[in-house]
């Protein structure tokens, strides 16, 4: 199939000469064309330019190309919602009454709440039921324009049920169009009953559960989540040595609750990204900006949770590459809407229009090891494509809190029109 959508008012294309993340004014530099067009063949994008170049360049493909249209509207790569914790049972609202009330997250959690009682749903859901809950909410990200999205583990933490999520993820990715990239989050909590015991757990996630990760590829990278009382900087550091051992590639929620060196561990051990950094030491962001790990910030949850939001600003002049994502997850950001997380990005980050359209595609890509095949409308690169029905780019964050998805085109096929999902399942 050939596409050629037409009459854009600015296609934001994120093309550069860069060869890695963004980082300080490179993440300003959204390379917009102004009345532009986008060729697709197939799967891929054939070029992105004026429509009298495309006709002199491409005549064939013109000439054949169904037209799509986009008047009045703009273009942009699909969004990439580099962390999430996709493939999970039950929802929590009544901890979230429970905060509205002056519980914190952390109380929660210690009495067996939180991570611990999506645990038990979890382990509780078929992979029947979680297979059809998960579709539903990825059909939810593929309308608001996320076209790739990260799924975590980490709600099983014993290897029956992690295994489950990976598969169910796994599975997704054959027959859903969003794409999925799976982490091994095996070290999301200590389980209940290796309370006192946390050191053997992680013996359980090093010798028994990573191994099984990497043999049955289950899973691209390897998380932890290095916080105070659930796994030490020690401990969390031994868990991403022996994932790199394997081939998974480290990743850290750093920093989300207290300051615990988390930002400077993820920098040490070389992981492609340390996230959450909400209270991310200056010493942790300087030793990230060194290493060129990517920051990937989650303001939702400092919304959901009424904590304070991570230094974005600080991190993107110090030199840190930033992506944003939703984080979403049933405890402290079940939204599915990164759209509105961008919009929080700006208001409470101190973060550019144009650092937010940077931060939810080409660098959540590169987060995700995938900067090379999508995040920015150039040749060459997956035909992931949104029409967003506002003026111009700056209107996408002007009119707040709204789904301004018009249409989607996945792997060079139109999966959402007019804002409706079409089902081609
Ligand atoms: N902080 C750790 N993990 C998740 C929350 C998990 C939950 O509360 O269920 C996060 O990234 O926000
Ligand atoms: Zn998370």
């Amino acid at each position: 199939m050939t596409i050629l959508i037409r009459n854009a008012n600015e296609v934001i294309t994120l093309r550069s000469n860069a060869q890695g993340p963004r980082t300080k004014e490179q993440m300003q530099e959204i390379a917009v064309v102004e009345n532009g067009c986008v060729l697709i063949e197939e799967d891929r994008i054939v070029a992105v330019g004026a429509f009298e170049q495309l006709e002199v360049d491409f005549p064939d493909l013109v000439r054949k190309a169904d037209i799509i249209d986009a008047t009045g509207k703009i273009v942009m790569p699909g969004l990439v919602d580099c962390h999430t914790h996709l493939v999970h049972g039950g929802t929590r609202e009544q901890e979230f009454n429970m905060r509205l009330n002056g519980s914190t997250y952390m109380e929660i959690m210690n009495a067996g709440g939180g991570i611990h009682a999506t645990t038990k749903r979890t382990r509780e859901t078929s992979f029947e039921e979680l297979y059809e809950k998960t579709m539903q909410h990825l059909d939810v990200f593929l309308k608001h324009g996320v076209t790739t999205v990260e799924a975590k583990s980490g709600y099983g933490l014993d290897w029956d049920t992690e295994k489950k999520q990976l598969e169910v993820a796994k599975q997704l990715q054959a027959t859903h169009d969003v794409d999925i990239v799976s982490t091994f989050m095996g070290a999301h909590a200590v389980p209940r009953d290796y309370k006192e015991r946390e050191d053997e757990f992680v013996d359980v996630v090093i010798h028994d559960m990573l191994p099984k990760v990497a043999e049955l590829k289950l899973a691209e990278f390897n998380d932890v989540f290095c916080e105070k009382g659930v796994f030490t900087p020690e401990q969390s550091q031994r868990i991403l040595e022996a994932g790199k051992a394997l081939g998974l590639t480290p990743k850290i929620h750093a920093d989300e609750i207290e300051p615990y060196q988390g930002a400077e561990l993820a920098a040490e051990v070389g992981a492609i990204s340390a996230e959450h950094l909400l209270v991310a030491s200056d010493k942790g962001i300087l030793k990230m900006a060194e290493a060129g790990t990517i920051a990937v910030l989650l303001p939702g949850t400092a919304f959901f949770l009424r904590a304070p939001y991570a230094r974005g600003r600080l991190m993107i002049d110090e030199g840190v590459p930033v992506a944003i994502s939703t984080d979403f997850n049933p405890g402290s950001s079940p939204t599915m809407s990164l759209p509105f997380i961008m919009n929080l990005a700006c208001m409470h980050m101190g973060m550019t229009l144009e650092e937010v359209l940077t931060a939810t595609t080409i660098n959540a890509a590169y987060a995700l090891n995938r900067g090379k095949q999508i995040g920015s409308l150039e040749a060459n690169k997956k035909a992931d494509v949104l029409i967003l029905d506002v003026a111009n780019y700056k209107q996408l964050q002007y009119f707040y809190g709204m789904n301004h998805t018009h249409t989607v085109i996945k792997n060079g096929q139109v999966v959402v029109q007019n804002g409706i999902l079409l089902n081609n399942r």
